[in-house]
């Protein structure tokens, strides 16, 4: 018994240290006098309702974006480290474009030790090593390459459709998540992987499929991992020393199987036009480790197809929800499709302006990445203030809040293409349009998803008057979006009804 009040004496006292230490920073905003909420608490910061899971991380940032009106910047706490929040689009530009050499690299940077494959990922590579990466990939997402792409991206929206097909019900009524999905990882796996996944039609019987979601399915643990890596990095290494990281290699095994014998299959039998995975390819045989290789082949997986997925999920869903937005956009896309001849080429769908409209404006509500960070390399005083930067200091741009902002956006909340229309341009922020982010670091594959995101939703308007299903959520509210997911995502499936036209 004495033994036990001993350690259950040292654990509490251990435990109120680590509470001491974590509220250590905790001064920093209102010494600068910048705005934050007051009340930041041991070892959560003001995220305390993300980490009981009450609501996922970027509500909790819009709530604290929310309690200053009118103010440019605002710091908060997250878990331990102070945060700086920035509002004002000036500095958002100052930040990812002006000063971009003060803020290359990205919070989530983990250490090697504990997570090799994901230390090696480009969203977390860092400095000369991210830019060497980065400049090697960037010919993957040229016009020219896309252009080679898009019969590539094309044949697996015909696959969506035939899904669709095979999976209403007698309603016409579909679960549309699990297809976009299935969609977001098929055409990632051809145009990045060389694969031939198919998992629209065999689902659960693809070997790719189970590889993917055994590799990239992150559980309770792995979430832990990437919150204590994003905000404390005492945490990080306490849990990494532990054995708790958040991409283990023995996950990634299968798929690393998997990625050799697609290596090996496209150098006997290359393809006539190159893709994503010819330009990686072309990495390695140029001297890119084995490693630092596979790492790019999986975080073109990882960073591509659920966020591609999810943007076609939620255009899907306002497009049935304003009937008259889809009847409008259909309406364009048969008409480009008879002056094409029946299909519509690369070309013809880039030209579309109602498309880019609605693929807009879809991304404004649902920046499906709905913030990012950056962090300071050195001091740094915002350019016209005298807010100081300090070295280390995490800077967060809530994408999601900017976006939805009464202040920039005239009626935020309605889903409406038209605010992107020409003739609006000149009430247009567009500097308050981020949801691929900014400057040199913004996303390499925005070009890829705009192509992949288009195809498929053309065809399915060309092919479905979509409609909302009796249980299909008709509001914000009613959707249950995934409280520990880092990107916007649902946890409950969204039902769809699909009505073919004749
Ligand atoms: C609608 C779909 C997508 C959205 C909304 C999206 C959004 C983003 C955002 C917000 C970032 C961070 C940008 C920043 O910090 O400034 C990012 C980075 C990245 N994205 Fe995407 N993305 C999408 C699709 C894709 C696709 C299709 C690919 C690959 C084929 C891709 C690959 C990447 C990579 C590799 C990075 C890290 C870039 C770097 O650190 O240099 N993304 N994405």
């Amino acid at each position: 018994m004495a033994v036990i009040l001993v350690l259950l004496g040292v654990v509490l006292a251990l435990v109120l240290l680590l509470a001491a230490l974590s509220c250590s920073q905790f001064g920093t905003w209102s010494r600068k006098g910048i705005p934050s909420p007051s009340w930041p608490l041991p070892l959560v910061g003001h995220c305390l309702r993300s980490l009981l899971q009450l609501e996922p991380l970027y509500q909790n940032f819009d709530r604290i974006y929310k309690m200053f009106p009118g103010q440019p910047y605002v710091g908060f706490y997250a878990g331990s480290s102070p945060v700086l929040l920035i509002k004002d689009i000036e500095a958002i530009k100052h930040i990812t474009v002006k000063d971009f050499h003060v803020f290359t690299n990205h919070k989530l940077s983990p250490d090697a030790r504990y997570d090799k494959s994901l230390s090696n990922f480009m969203f977390c590579l860092m400095d000369q090593e991210w830019k060497s990466i980065r400049v090697k990939m960037t010919p993957a997402f040229s016009s020219g390459r896309l252009k080679t792409m898009y019969p590539q991206v094309n044949a697996v929206g015909e696959r969506f459709l035939e899904a669709i097909e095979k999976k209403k019900d007698k309603n016409g009524d579909v679960a549309v998540n699990p297809l976009c999905s299935f969609y977001g990882i098929d055409v990632i796996g051809q145009c990045a992987f060389g694969v031939e996944s198919n998992c629209l039609l065999e689902e659960g019987r693809s070997p790719f499929l189970n590889a993917v979601e055994g590799a990239f399915r992150f559980g309770a643990l792995e979430g832990v991992a990437s919150s204590a890596l994003m905000f404390s990095n005492f945490a990080y290494h306490v849990l990494g020393t532990s054995g708790v990281s958040m991409l283990k290699e023995w996950r990634t095994a299968v798929i690393r199987d998997i990625l050799r014998e697609s290596s090996e299959h496209r150098e006997r039998e290359p393809l006539a036009n190159r893709d994503i995975f010819d330009n990686l390819l072309s990495m390695r045989k140029n001297g890119v480790p084995q490693e630092l290789f596979e790492s790019q082949v999986y975080s073109m997986l990882f960073a591509g197809s659920e966020t591609s997925a999810a943007t076609v999920m939620f255009t899907l869903w306002q497009l049935a929800l304003n009937p008259e937005v889809q009847d409008k956009l259909r309406a364009e896309l048969l008409e480009a499709r008879e002056k094409d001849g029946g299909n519509l080429s690369y070309e013809t769908m880039h030209e579309l302006r109602y498309l880019d409209m609605v693929f807009k404006e879809t991304l404004r509500l649902w920046p499906v990445m709905p913030w990012m960070d950056r962090v300071a390399s050195e001091d740094y005083t915002l350019p016209g203030t005298d807010v100081q930067i300090e070295k280390g200091t995490l800077v967060f741009i809530p994408s999601f809040s900017i976006q939805r902002d009464p202040d920039i956006w005239q009626d935020p909340e309605t889903y409406d293409p038209e605010r992107f229309s020409p003739s609006n341009s000149d009430n247009l922020n567009k500097l308050a349009f981020i949801p691929f982010g900014a400057g040199p670091r913004a996303c390499i594959g925005s070009r890829f998803a705009d192509m992949s995101v288009k195809s498929v939703v053309s065809k399915t308007l060309l092919n479905y008057e979509v409609c909302l299903a009796e249980n299909t959520p008709r509001s914000e509210a009613e959707l249950k979006i995934n409280k520990m997911a880092f990107i916007i995502s649902l946890t409950e499936q969204l039902p769809l009804r699909f009505r073919k036209l004749k």
